[in-house]
């Protein structure tokens, strides 16, 4: 059995982990970390959860909970998660990565840590949206540069980061099939007398609306026909459950920084 820990355990995505963790024959749940000052420090994470008593309680440290997992999967704030590597990469812990919003220098660090022990990170583990990155891939390679490309995400009002991960790594993998460096084509929104699009571009536009799990579409347009490649997210246990896939699947690997192409073997 792959004794897993949950950092966040309360937050959103804590919660789906724990379940799936649990629902999953190969995984046990061997701790959930909560911050130190939370009321849930002690409570059973099963009934946090949602899933019914499981004899095991959260904690307020990560460090109290080290010898218990063999490995860490945390979707929390991107501080906490570099902090975690580190912690990670000293001890050799495996560690599951789903926190979004790092920029080039923090996924550096990320990086350094993943010299040191195994680390899958991707800013999406569904299956769905791993695949459509694949797809459109295939798509902008054969489209090419006669097709206008525009991403359209929509997430819960809680998100507190934007464009998402999801959408950032979708305009990553449209710019790098059609030769182009993102962060000089990128257009995050638009106003005001802006002038005609600039053909190279990819523009991103960003919804933030009630509990919707993740919505993402990338246009590619041209005159007389648009193809449109959806994924739409109806539950955070396509991630949970993605996470605990690359949990199974770092168990047999060396050192290194992983994504979920390598997991799903789509690379
Ligand atoms: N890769 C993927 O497939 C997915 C990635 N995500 C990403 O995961 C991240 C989390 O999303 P979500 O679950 O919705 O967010 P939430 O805010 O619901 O959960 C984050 C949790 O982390 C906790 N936390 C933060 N720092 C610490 C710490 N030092 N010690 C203990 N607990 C801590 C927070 O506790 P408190 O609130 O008490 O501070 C909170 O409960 C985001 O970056 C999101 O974009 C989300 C879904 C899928
Ligand atoms: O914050 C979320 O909820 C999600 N975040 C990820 C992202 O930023 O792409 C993945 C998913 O869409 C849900």
């Amino acid at each position: 059995m792959i004794k897993v820990a949950v950092m966040g355990a309360g937050g959103r995505m804590g919660k789906a982990l724990i379940q799936a963790i649990n629902e999953d024959p190969q995984t046990v749940l061997a701790a959930g970390i909560v911050e130190p000052t939370s009321s849930l420090v002690g409570v059973d994470l099963g009934e946090l959860a949602g899933v019914g008593k499981l004899g095991v309680m959260a904690s307020g440290s990560v460090e109290e909970a080290l010898e218990a997992f063999d490995v860490l999967i945390d979707f929390t704030t991107i501080e906490t998660t570099l902090a975690n590597a580190q912690l990670c990469a000293a001890n050799g812990k495996q560690l599951i990565v789903g926190t979004t919003g790092l920029n080039d220098e923090q996924k550096a660090l990320l990086a350094a840590a993943g010299e040191k022990t195994p680390i899958v990170f991707a800013p999406n583990m569904s299956v769905g949206v791993n695949l459509c990155f694949k797809l459109l891939e295939m798509a902008a390679a054969a489209l090419g540069d006669d097709y206008d490309v525009e991403i359209v995400e929509a997430h819960h009002r809680h998100k507190v980061d934007a464009p998402s991960g999801t959408a950032l790594g979708m305009g990553e993998a449209v710019a790098k099939a059609l030769g182009r460096d993102l962060k000089e084509v990128a257009v995050y929104g638009r106003e005001g007398h802006t002038g005609a699009r600039d053909s190279k571009t990819i523009g991103f536009a960003t919804m933030r609306v009630g509990d919707v799990v993740g919505d993402h579409t990338v246009v590619f347009g041209t005159e007389g026909e648009r193809v449109e490649i959806t994924h739409k997210a109806s539950s955070r246990m396509t991630f949970a459950k993605g996470a605990v896939r690359a949990c199974k699947w770092l168990q047999t690997k060396p050192a290194g920084l992983y994504s979920m192409q390598d997991v799903l073997n789509l690379n």
